[in-house]
């Protein structure tokens, strides 16, 4: 149920009452968050208002979610796509059947979708697809057709051995099925045979059929996970106190704005300063069919969860270190979360209590002392404790009803993962009501957004027989993360640094040179080129409680479209105008992947422009063509980061 609507009736409910100045003026004296908790729990209204959504989300996660009926009329759907060869169309129909699916309609789902990334040349995740209808019990007397398919994919990977394999265990099948004497039989053995006799001698294996097959899968999941983008490595060594970031810059405290990164030595365009997996991370539901429900990648097959139909993953791997990390609490309950229309900073609070756990949670709300120390002690990603927990949540600055408002979301967040199968009523637990408060305050000023270039794909309005060009690839933002070090940096409308995802792990580079001692400043999302001072300046002290003092607002620097352009220089300007149109022409088919050589190239190029501008005195931002410049490396570096045609939303 949508918190909004409860929460007015709330605050309907107290006022009818009679009490609201006085519940208002005790809950200004609450001086700690656990406080505001025990306060909200107090309140008959609030408590009685909660019984019906939570009764629902009970309902709602008892309720099977799994149907071989449904699985099936997707499929159905998916097998009209596949004959009219609308591949994307028909492997989007099997990934919603998947998600359904159960028993043998999952098997036979699995089975379908190989079939689409075969005729793809998708071999990695069609071997993947059938081993996993295997699994799920596909049905015997059609295995021959998987293990002919299998067979093919081998063959097209290189492993010779696994090919003869298959293909003998398809030629055995077909040999032992009780309607061998059909033509179609017949014909279908000559050509496997055929396919084992092509194979040779060479390929016979020394090792036994079901061992190798057994290795096979593993090494098959293994190659899936390798064929995401992983980030570029660190420019340095780790800093041994941050070792997200690399030796080049370092945590400090700055008189007015509190910690902030410094660069310990002059870094130039380019270079990777921070590479930092998320502690904890959602990805948004209109993607659940797209990218994986854990590390956030895109994958063209997701693996559904074995409980729900609501969650899909990358791997097997993903979806097991998911289930025993945290989403058999949450299990069943993603759809009642999403209901709550809380936004994705309710939603990864969650998340990341879920993730740390009660018990971590417990430990650090015993040992809090309160401080926030800068430098000096270790600052690792991974520990809840000493960097999300002591966010900056701008408590002080927030006004008693924005307190009281989310008091309360945080105490139905809870009760809500507190529901259990078993029907066990539990009052809501203080502490972790109490941590998802902290972070509801602290995410809006310091969780990052997750993103990731859309590609118009064939059979879309937008493609293919027109060259999809750049202006067609947008940025989509798919989910949000916690990542402890990024929050550290603190904000310039003209940024020194920009982000780059790969599924939850970010990247952060320089777009700007930065000297020794310099701070590290990237954007959050109030660039002085696409928003005015006072836009900005509204914006940021609305979200983060601050009044931004860098130099564009200083200078109070135009737009980009009325900024100056560099056409007294024209040893420069020409030639970026020339190789800006010429890196906007650029069609898809040469952005796509795996040969990104004019990347590269356009990367140093726009690099070796940006490095000119910056070390001439005489050249003053703001200049239209440093923006430029910039914007295309920003693309190229996005572009690099994900290079995969996919199925998200596109244009
Ligand atoms: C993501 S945190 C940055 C790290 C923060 N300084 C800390 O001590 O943890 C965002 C918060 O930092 C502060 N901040 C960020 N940029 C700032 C700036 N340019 N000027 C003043 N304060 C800033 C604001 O309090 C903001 O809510």
């Amino acid at each position: 149920m949508d918190f909004e609507s409860l929460f007015t009736q709330i605050c309907h409910d107290l006022e009818k009452s009679g009490h609201v100045k006085e519940i208002s003026t005790r809950f200004s004296t609450c001086s700690t968050d656990a406080q505001r908790i025990s306060f909200v729990l107090a309140l008959d209204s609030v408590r009685a208002r909660f019984q019906e959504p939570l009764s629902l989300a009970k309902r709602a996660i008892s309720t099977p979610c799994k149907s071989q009926e449904l699985s099936t009329s997707h499929r159905v759907e998916g097998n009209n796509y596949y004959q009219k060869k609308l591949n994307w169309k028909a492997i989007s129909s099997y990934n919603r059947s998947l998600l359904v699916g159960e028993g043998e309609a999952l098997a036979l789902a699995y089975a379908n979708r190989s079939a689409v990334f075969h005729d793809t040349s998708d071999w990695l995740h069609s071997l993947r697809d059938i081993q996993l209808a295997f699994d799920h019990g596909y049905p015997k007397h059609l295995e021959y057709k998987l293990r002919e398919r299998q067979g093919n994919c081998w063959l097209q990977l290189g492993h010779v051995r696994q090919a003869f394999i298959s293909f003998n265990l398809a030629r055995n099948l077909l040999l032992v099925t009780t309607t061998n004497a059909q033509q179609s039989h017949k014909d279908k053995l000559i050509s496997i045979n055929s396919k084992i006799v092509k194979l040779g001698d060479d390929a016979n294996p020394t090792i036994g059929v079901s061992e190798s097959n057994e290795s096979a899968a593993a090494s098959i999941e293994r190659q899936v996970i390798k064929k995401r983008r992983t980030a570029p490595d660190l420019n340095r060594d780790s800093n041994a106190l941050l070792p997200a970031a690399s030796t080049s810059i370092e945590l400090t405290d700055s008189d007015d704005r509190g910690r902030c990164l410094v660069a310990t030595e002059d870094i130039q365009i380019g270079t990777t300063v921070i590479v930092e997996k998320a502690l904890a991370s959602i990805l948004l539901e209109e993607f659940k069919e797209s990218h994986c429900h854990h590390c956030l990648h895109w994958t063209p097959g997701p693996v559904p969860c074995h409980q729900c139909s609501q969650v899909g993953f990358c791997s097997t791997l993903c979806r097991d270190e998911a289930w025993a990390s945290y989403h058999q609490s949450e299990c069943g309950l993603t759809d009642s979360l999403h209901g709550t229309n809380v936004g994705r900073h309710g939603l990864l609070a969650v998340r990341t209590v879920l993730k740390v756990g009660r018990q971590r949670i417990m430990d650090v709300a015993s040992e809090d002392d309160g401080c926030n120390p800068a430098g000096g002690e270790l600052y690792d990603s991974t520990d809840y404790g000493r960097t999300i927990h002591r966010l900056v949540g701008n408590t002080a600055r927030r006004s008693v009803a924005d307190l009281f408002r989310r008091a309360v979301m945080a105490v139905y967040l809870t009760s809500l993962i507190q529901q259990q199968r078993d029907g066990k009523e539990d009052d809501p637990d203080e502490i972790l009501a109490t941590a998802v408060l902290q972070l509801i305050q602290s995410y809006p000023c310091n969780a990052h957004e997750i993103s990731h270039l859309a590609f118009p794909l064939p059979g879309t309005p937008s493609g293919p027989d027109l060259p999809s060009t750049l202006q067609q690839i947008r940025l989509c933002e798919i989910g949000a993360a916690a990542m402890p070090v990024l929050s550290l940096i603190n904000h310039s409308c003209d940024p020194n640094v920009v982000r780059d995802c790969y599924g939850d792990v970010i990247a952060v580079k320089a777009i700007r040179r930065i000297a020794r001692g310099d701070e590290i400043l990237d954007n959050y999302g109030y660039h002085y080129a696409t928003h005015d001072k006072k836009e900005r300046q509204l914006k940021l002290s609305q979200q983060y409680y601050f009044r931004c003092n860098c130099l564009a607002c200083a200078q109070d620097w135009p737009r980009y479209e009325d900024a100056p352009k560099l056409v007294d220089r024209p040893e420069l300007y020409h030639p970026i105008h020339r190789d800006i149109g010429n890196f906007s022409s650029l069609s898809s088919g040469s952005c796509y992947p795996d040969g990104p050589a004019h990347l590269e190239e356009s990367t140093r190029l726009f690099i070796g422009y940006l490095e000119a501008m910056d070390s001439d005195a005489s050249i003053h931002l703001p200049v239209q063509e440093y923006s430029m410049a910039q914007e295309v490396l920003k693309h190229c570096w996005a572009l690099s980061a994900t290079l995969s045609p996919h199925l998200a939303v596109v244009v």
